[in-house]
């Protein structure tokens, strides 16, 4: 693995990131404004993006003294994949408005640590092009489009380019109430393209609030699961699941895995942070299927605490754009290799040898008032 070129010659090795925050300051220095405002920001008043890392933050974990561990495993199988760690990067459009490698050098940067990544319908890279650059397994995010083809389309060539699942985005029917984009008037810049999308498809996606509210099919019920399985054969999972309720939806209609997630508080400000959502989830599905989760992970320790609640393994959203941004695929690696370091190494401080023992008697359950967070 070769090292991230981030410190210029002089620059002491402690100017190195070595935090998930530290790629964050970087990518904010490196982007333009309204670019950092489109990725770090999130729906309305911002609460549940604040919430999702708040109630991280506020979890307590138990040590184990002397855990006699001398070198955990932290692999774990997830729809009969095994994953080095349980870690992957979570489906965020548009990887080159931060770094001209885009999702073909995060896709090279998930595969060389055998990490999964999920690439988003609104890649800039098209989806053919990600595999091609990928050692890891791919998963496809679907949005579901007024005109079936252009959705039924991607779930087909998904398969057909070796992708193993398909992560259905359920609580996206348009993109939420954006203050910070709507204030910036912010577009895509015209360099950067939806790859997968034809041209008609595509028009006006440089708007994405605008484009999705014409674009994407409000009517879509459950029964597009099958469908897309259908299409594709390949096992669907459902993302946006934050109640029980829609737990059971989700496996009525055939999903192989839920994605607890609230889209990185980008859609409905006030719905719970995943971490409190997360037990209540993990309860109704009753270990039918994987429950994974996203928003707000960015430490090893915050993995550590997601697993200890029931999930099979997390994803992390902004933290893979962020390092991209600071240093393209060579950060995307660093970050990821942070991460899994970090989760390693409390592994061992609270005394498990696999991730399978980590249970919910690891962690205090976070309690409230959570601390402010800034995001800039
Ligand atoms: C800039 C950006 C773009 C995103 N694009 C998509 C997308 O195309 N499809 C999707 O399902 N989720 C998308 N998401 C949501 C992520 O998949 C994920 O749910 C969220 O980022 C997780 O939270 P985190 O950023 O705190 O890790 C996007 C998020 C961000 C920040
Ligand atoms: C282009 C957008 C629809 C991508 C997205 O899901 C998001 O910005 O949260």
């Amino acid at each position: 693995m070769t090292a991230p070129a981030l410190r210029p010659p002089g620059v002491p090795a402690a100017a190195q990131p070595l935090t998930v925050a530290d790629f964050a300051a970087l990518a904010r220095e490196r982007l333009p404004a309204d670019v950092w405002d489109f990725i770090a920001g999130g729906a309305g008043r911002e609460r549940t993006l604040a919430a999702n890392e708040a109630v991280f933050e506020a979890a307590r974990l138990r040590p184990r003294a002397l855990p006699g561990i001398e070198e955990p495993g932290t692999s774990v199988e997830v729809l009969g994949s095994r994953w080095p760690a349980p870690l992957g990067i979570a489906p965020v459009a548009y990887h080159e408005l931060v770094h001209p490698d885009g999702e073909s050098g995060t896709a090279r940067a998930a595969g060389d640590l055998g990490l999964p990544l999920v690439v988003s319908t609104f890649s800039s890279r098209r989806l053919e092009e990600v595999a091609a650059a990928a050692t890891a397994p791919l998963w496809l995010q679907v949005y579901c489009f007024r005109d079936t083809a252009t959705t039924l389309d991607l779930a087909r060539r998904a398969r057909a380019s070796g992708y193993q699942a398909l992560v259905l985005t359920t609580d996206t029917p348009f993109t939420g109430r954006r203050l910070r984009d709507l204030r910036n008037d912010f577009r895509i810049p015209g360099h950067i393209a939806a790859a997968n999308l034809s041209e008609t498809a595509a028009a006006g996606a440089a708007t994405p609030g605008a484009h999705s509210r014409h674009a994407f099919d409000r009517s879509t019920g459950w029964s597009v699961v099958a469908r897309l399985r259908a299409e594709s054969g390949l096992p669907v999972l459902a993302k946006g699941v934050l109640t029980a309720r829609d737990a059971e939806a989700a496996l009525a209609a055939g999903v192989a895995g839920i994605v607890v997630s609230n889209h990185g508080g980008r859609q409905l400000d006030g719905a719970p942070a995943t971490l409190e959502a997360l037990p209540e989830v993990v309860a109704a599905v009753r270990g039918r299927c994987p429950v994974l989760l996203d928003g707000g992970v960015r430490t090893g320790a915050d993995v550590l605490v997601a697993l200890a609640l029931g999930a099979r393994a997390v994803l992390v959203g902004r933290p893979a754009l962020y390092a991209l941004a600071a240093d393209g695929a060579a950060g995307v690696r660093r970050m990821l290799s942070l991460l899994t370091e970090e989760f390693a190494e409390t592994m061992v401080l609270t005394g498990h040898a696999t991730p399978d023992a980590i249970g919910p008697d690891t962690v205090l359950p976070p309690v409230p008032p959570y601390p402010a967070r800034s995001h800039g």
